[in-house]
């Protein structure tokens, strides 16, 4: 009688991850240590349900015998790569400076956002960059610390965070840094409907955070809020991340590093883990979405809890500045900033009170 499999053959995208975890299950068993081999040997079968049989499969024999494969790299969003979608490229060109301002272009970002959980727009502020970005570079900035595991904060590791950042107040010092946050608010405002869910119940946001990278530091992957669907126990009210790079014009990713490192969201994200930099450290190279480069004047906009895992790879260049304005948008009134509910264009750079 012919053997008729119990269920449908397991995807191809699955098989490699599904053979490796295997062989780690079972390598750990072999050196004795049941507690973590064995759970992995579970997985495995969850994964493949052809692995659970006493005759492996063909394919999973041969994928047992070959050694893996690097993974791919991801694809860089350099200089050369245009994020927008082609539909866009035109508005781009005929609309002057502000070109996002167009009702196409909004509902595109929306629609981008919406499905992919992130979108690039570049040449975001155009002519207001260059002194934002100028005084990113002037500032005094102080090692970003993070929250440990006693509840109190501590610079950690270059490799875990390394930046040196600022929140920028009313000072002076930051006036052209607050006319961008005003217009990334405009665009923030302009799409937070048309996304619905949180999104829809942004009203404020948070002091912008400016932050810079020198040789060697990174910030290991992590979600900005952790929370998933709204849920956790450590969620705070951020909804949006909007990140503007004011890096050196002559920033070239491939030779200086500093890319952002987009993650599909994590299988099975409880939402209910503090930051953990060595599990995040740990986590898998198979769920990268993009490397975004940061080049000066490209804003990436990305839903701040666990749908989006982030990390900023590591910088290698000695001069040269990898720096960002980042503002998170909030659900409710209750962040620093309150937001209008209607949007207004934002007057040409001048200064108004925030
Ligand atoms: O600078 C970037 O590209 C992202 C920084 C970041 O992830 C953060 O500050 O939370
Ligand atoms: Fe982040």
């Amino acid at each position: 009688m012919e053997f008729v499999p119990p269920w449908p053959p397991t995807p191809l995208a699955t098989r490699r991850l599904a053979v490796e975890t295997y062989c780690e299950g079972e390598r750990l068993c072999d050196a004795g240590d049941h507690a973590a081999g064995i759970p992995l040997l579970r997985k495995a079968g969850r994964l493949a349900w052809e692995l659970e049989g006493e005759a492996w499969p063909q394919w999973a024999e041969a994928m047992r015998a070959s050694p893996p494969l690097p993974p791919p790299p991801p694809p860089l969003l350099d200089r050369s790569t245009r994020s927008w979608p082609t539909e866009l490229t035109y508005l781009h060109a005929a609309a002057g400076d502000v070109w996002w301002r167009h009702a196409t272009a909004r509902h595109a970002i929306a629609s981008a956002l919406t499905r992919h959980g992130t979108v690039l727009l570049d040449d975001f502020a155009a002519e207001r960059m260059a002194a934002a970005r100028a005084e990113c570079e002037r500032a005094a900035l102080r090692p970003a610390r993070l929250r440990a595991e006693g509840g109190g904060l501590v610079v950690p590791e270059a490799a875990v965070r390394g930046d040196q950042i600022a929140w920028v107040g009313g000072e002076a010092q930051w006036q052209a840094v607050r006319a961008v946050a005003r217009l990334v608010d405009e665009l923030v405002c302009s799409v937070r409907l048309e996304l619905g869910g949180a999104a829809a119940r942004i009203r404020s946001r948070m002091a912008p955070m400016v932050a810079r990278y020198a040789s060697g530091a990174a910030f290991a992957r992590h979600a900005d809020n952790h929370c998933l669907r709204g849920e956790g126990k450590f969620c705070d009210s951020r909804v949006l991340t909007a990140v503007l790079y004011l890096s050196s014009d002559d920033w070239d990713a491939s030779a200086h590093g500093g890319c952002l490192r987009l993650y599909r969201p994590a299988a099975g994200a409880e939402g209910e883990q503090p930051f953990d930099s060595e599990a995040n450290a740990a986590a898998d190279d198979d769920d990268v979405l993009m490397d975004v480069a940061p080049i000066a004047d490209r804003l990436c906009l990305f839903f701040a809890d666990l749908r989006c895992p982030h990390e900023v790879l590591p910088v290698t260049r000695e001069d040269g500045m990898r720096a960002a304005c980042t503002v998170w948008y909030c659900e409710g009134d209750e962040s620093s900033f309150p937001l209008p509910l209607e949007v207004e264009p934002t007057a040409g750079g001048e200064e108004v009170r925030d």
